[in-house]
């Protein structure tokens, strides 16, 4: 590499880690329970109406986890922040499941629940009885559903989807990788630009094994969030093009898009995302 061409390197480094930075200084202020206020409770969680987001999500999420190709021991869910929603279907075809954060805040408010005690945040309850009925189980399953998830729960560990090891080596997956991952309106909330984003899913497929999947949901067209009273938070703008072009420059095979374009009713001023997008995939 000559030396201007090494120079260019050397200051896009520089912009990038001003830039990872600055996003890491903008969490601090994350409110979890603010957070689960804003974006887990009706409208955007109302089982009772066919245009809500998190039912369309959840439906994603049992069709992706059920139809047959995804299996294995060891799920990782990456960036949980403080919600659990995203492995109530895949608690029940993985025997080891890892919960992740960058914040210790979010950490602790999945102990809580995972724990049985203490726990203040959101009635999981709605959530866990939807996804017994997508099971074609009776509602009132949703205790052994509690059970299940808290019986496979292994471990809930810090992670840095900026680092190419985003967990700590000693962080007990297996050597050979992860069967599957899920990860939930993570990494374009904390990449800086578009090519962050690109990268941070570089370095997540480190943690898969050749043949597993990742199941990945994320925004559309949103440019910033609410992640706390008075706490902004920048989001990477993506349209469908970027998030399957990012899919398949890290390395994955796209199996399928799916897209949810939110109506008015869902558009709470929390934040301008415009749509969200599922995406399965899989590291050949
Ligand atoms: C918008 S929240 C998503 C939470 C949850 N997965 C959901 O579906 O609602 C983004 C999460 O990313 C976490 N986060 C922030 N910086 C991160 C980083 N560098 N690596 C991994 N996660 C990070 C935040 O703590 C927060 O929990
Ligand atoms: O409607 N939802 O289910 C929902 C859940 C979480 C989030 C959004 C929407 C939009 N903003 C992201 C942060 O970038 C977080």
């Amino acid at each position: 590499m000559d030396r201007e061409a090494k120079n260019e390197k050397e200051e896009n480094d520089r912009e990038r880690e001003k830039g990872v930075a600055a996003m890491v200084a903008c969490y601090q202020g994350f409110d979890p329970a603010a957070y689960l206020q804003y974006n887990y409770m009706p409208p955007r969680a109302d089982f009772d109406r066919q245009d809500s987001i998190v039912p369309w999500k959840l439906g994603c999420l049992h069709r992706a986890f059920t139809e047959g190709d995804v299996g294995g021991d060891v799920l990782v869910d990456v960036g949980s922040g403080p919600t659990l929603y995203q492995v109530l279907s895949g608690c029940e075809v993985f025997d080891t499941v890892f919960l992740t954060d960058f914040l210790e805040v979010n950490r602790q408010e999945l102990r809580r629940w995972l724990q049985g005690e203490g726990y203040s945040g959101l009635d999981w309850t709605p959530y866990l009885q939807h996804v017994c009925k997508l099971e074609g189980r009776r509602p009132s399953a949703w205790t052994e559903k509690a059970a299940r998830l808290r019986s496979v729960v292994s471990d809930i560990l810090p992670i840095d989807v900026h680092l190419p090891r985003p967990l700590h080596p000693d962080s007990q997956l297996p050597t050979a990788g992860a069967d599957c991952l899920v990860s939930c309106f993570c990494l374009e909330s904390v990449s800086p630009d578009l090519a962050s984003f690109t990268r941070a899913l570089g370095h997540i497929r480190g943690l898969l094994r050749p043949g597993g999947h990742l199941l990945l949901i994320g925004a559309l067209g949103e440019s910033y969030y609410m992640g706390g009273p008075g706490v902004r938070i920048p989001v990477v703008p993506l349209d469908e093009a970027q998030v399957c072009a990012s899919v398949r420059a890290s390395g994955y095979t796209l199996v399928r898009l799916e897209v949810y374009t939110l109506p008015k009713g869902m558009m709470v001023g929390v934040d301008d995302v415009t749509g969200v997008f599922f995406v399965k995939a899989r590291k050949p």
